[in-house]
């Protein structure tokens, strides 16, 4: 067998470098404010650490509604080039702009993948994850924020309640979808672009999930239940990537009360007894800076960083801090239940094609998709699952970067890819369960914040996790039955990981042996333990966490548009308190 992912991976290394050089450049900068220089000891009203998709939204609102003074901290800096175009994500991870934290191995999942542990992707610049995430936007399903609001005991995290950030965050696009009542369920002025891309390639998958027993519906987005198969909405609009800094920090290039430092990290957050005075900054000419804030600081750096730098700053699991010499300030569950959409990705060979490759739009999605939610028992009205069904042509090399550089599964599994698209289109399908019970943690690794901190994933640590997992691979493997599936003889392909196993056996072994991330990290700053419901730290003052570690429990869907819902909540509240 050739090996075709080593061919794969090193091409993506020269891609990478030759993007290097053109990011140098700053091709992007003048959409945003300037980079802001800091001097030590200066104050501001309120102080946002973290650029990404939550401190985004949050630094652009407070800076709109008020003349309050507001300092954005982000680590990385302006999102280079390539994360504008659509069509350019998979060469983005494992590059600069990319932590590119390591989970722990833990001898059990993702053993299938590169060095048997998960690169946990997460966006280093501006946007943070919207500047590198897949561009799927999806609200999620009404029981999930209700869900919420009966574990918190407050109704303003219902769907209905919710809703109108939701509509805040959206700029809904599509002319068909804004002419069918799912008008009522989106924004049409708010800030990221949002649009469909409908194919007759779609339309055949489409008919194949609803002979299934999936109805194809125009949008997922639903009052009652998301459960249906359909041609998704990406953040995507004018050719160019939405990310949350193009969406709204893009916007507040004239403000002169939001000062946008880059390349500077936040060391640690300082307290006078119990309340959150500023920040130690590291900046980028390597200078130690102490930074005021009038008001509040909120963290926004992400459900991996922001537990980290609570725990360096004395608010995490007192013998934890202590265990590091850190003076404990408030013993709090930091770091705990940690989540993720446990994933498998099913390859299914389909049309034997001889056709010439079409040439790539580099300004959509790369190639036709559709989403599918589904449940096991079908009186559920919300999904178990989540499958994003992508169909690549014959001999495609962005089916082997997604593969490889993406999903980072071993060489071995890619190259069985690989044969199996030789001649023939497939589809790859992200299987994704939506509400798992098990949780992980994140922990320090050492007391400097330069070190990475350790991240234990705790996939399928809870075994029912692992039979609905099992349960829903069943379920959605009825599809190799369907008529159109039938007539082009689709086979599912062998990763060669389970043979000799069947039935339930055999599914349990593929969903262990290719489990993978779904990028969906969340909970560890989690509303109800460590911060309340309006994303204040519980015993501080002045300390609020703003980003995808305050979720309780995962979406039912890729959480982008949920982080941003929050932030746009979270300003509502912040703003409202001041
Ligand atoms: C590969 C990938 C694909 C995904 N695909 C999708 C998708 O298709 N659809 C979807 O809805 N969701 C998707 N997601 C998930 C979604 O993008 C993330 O959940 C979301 O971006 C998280 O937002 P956040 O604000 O919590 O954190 P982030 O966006 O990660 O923001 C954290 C920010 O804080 C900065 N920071 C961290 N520490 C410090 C510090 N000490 N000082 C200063 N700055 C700091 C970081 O540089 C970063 O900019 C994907 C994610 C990934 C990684």
């Amino acid at each position: 067998m050739s090996d075709a992912a080593a061919t794969t991976l090193s091409t993506i290394s020269a891609v990478q470098s030759a993007l290097t050089v053109l990011s140098a450049l700053q091709l992007t900068a003048f959409r945003y404010p300037s980079d802001c220089s800091l001097t030590n000891a200066s104050s501001y009203d309120y102080i946002v650490v973290g650029g990404g998709s939550a401190g985004s939204a949050l630094a652009y609102r407070l800076s709109a509604s008020t003349s309050h003074k507001v300092l954005l901290i982000e680590e990385g800096s302006y999102p280079p080039f390539e994360t504008e175009i659509p069509l350019l994500f998979t060469p983005i991870p494992k590059t600069s702009v990319d932590y590119d934290t390591s989970s722990v191995n833990d001898g059990y999942t993702a053993q299938n993948l590169q060095d048997q542990i998960i690169s946990l992707t997460q966006g280093k610049m501006l946007g943070g994850g919207s500047s590198l995430n897949h561009m799927i936007h999806v609200q999620g399903d009404p029981h999930d924020y209700n869900q919420w609001a009966s574990i918190l005991g407050d109704d303003s995290w219902n769907y209905e309640n919710v809703l109108q950030y939701f509509k805040k965050l959206e700029n809904l696009t599509d002319v068909d979808l804004l002419a069918t009542a799912y008008a009522d369920l989106h924004g049409t002025d708010g800030m990221i672009k949002i649009a469909r891309e409908p194919s007759a390639t779609s339309a055949k998958y489409l008919k194949a999930f609803a002979e299934l027993g999936v109805p194809t519906v125009d949008d997922t987005t639903s009052r009652t239940s998301s459960i249906g198969a359909t041609d998704p909405l990406y953040a995507i609009g004018d050719n160019l990537r939405q990310s949350n800094a193009l969406a709204y920090l893009a916007r507040a290039k004239s403000f002169d009360n939001l000062c946008v430092a880059l390349s500077t990290k936040v060391q640690k957050i300082l307290f006078d007894g119990t309340t959150a005075t500023g920040v130690q900054v590291n900046t980028s000419k390597g200078e130690s800076l102490v930074l005021y804030a009038k008001k509040e600081v909120i963290v926004s750096a992400g459900a991996i960083h922001s537990p980290q730098l609570l725990m360096l700053s004395g608010i995490g699991p007192k013998s934890h801090l202590e265990s590091f010499g850190i003076p404990v300030v408030a013993d709090l569950p930091v770091g705990q239940n940690l989540m993720d959409h446990p994933s498998a990705v099913l390859l299914i060979q389909m049309e034997a094609s001889t056709d010439p490759t079409p040439a790539a739009n580099p300004y959509i999605f790369p190639v036709p998709t559709t989403t599918f939610y589904a449940a096991v028992d079908s009186s559920q009205t919300y999904p178990d699952y989540q499958t994003i069904n992508l169909v690549f042509p014959h001999d495609s090399g962005a089916m082997m970067q997604l593969c490889t550089n993406v999903f980072k599964y071993s060489n071995d599994i890619c190259n069985k890819f690989y044969e199996a698209n030789v001649g023939r289109s497939v589809l790859f399908v992200v299987h994704n369960l939506m509400m798992p019970n098990s949780r992980g943690n994140v922990s320090l690794a050492s007391a400097d914040i330069s070190v990475e901190p350790l991240v234990y994933t705790g996939t399928y640590s809870d075994c029912s996790d692992l039979d609905l997992m099992v349960e829903c691979l069943e379920d959605f493997a009825g599809v190799l039955n369907t008529t159109y599936f039938r007539s082009v003889d689709a086979t599912l392909v062998d990763t060669g990981l389970c043979t000799g196993k069947t039935g339930t056996e055999f599914w349990k072994c593929y969903a262990l042996g290719m489990s993978a991330t779904m990028w969906h990290y969340a909970g560890t700053c989690a509303m109800g333990s460590v911060v309340d419901t309006t994303l204040k730290v519980k015993g501080i003052n002045g300390l609020r966490v703003v980003d995808a570690s305050v979720m309780p429990t995962e979406v039912s869907g890729n959480i982008n548009a949920a982080v941003t819902m929050i932030a746009e909540k979270a300003a509502a509240h912040i703003l409202a308190d001041n």
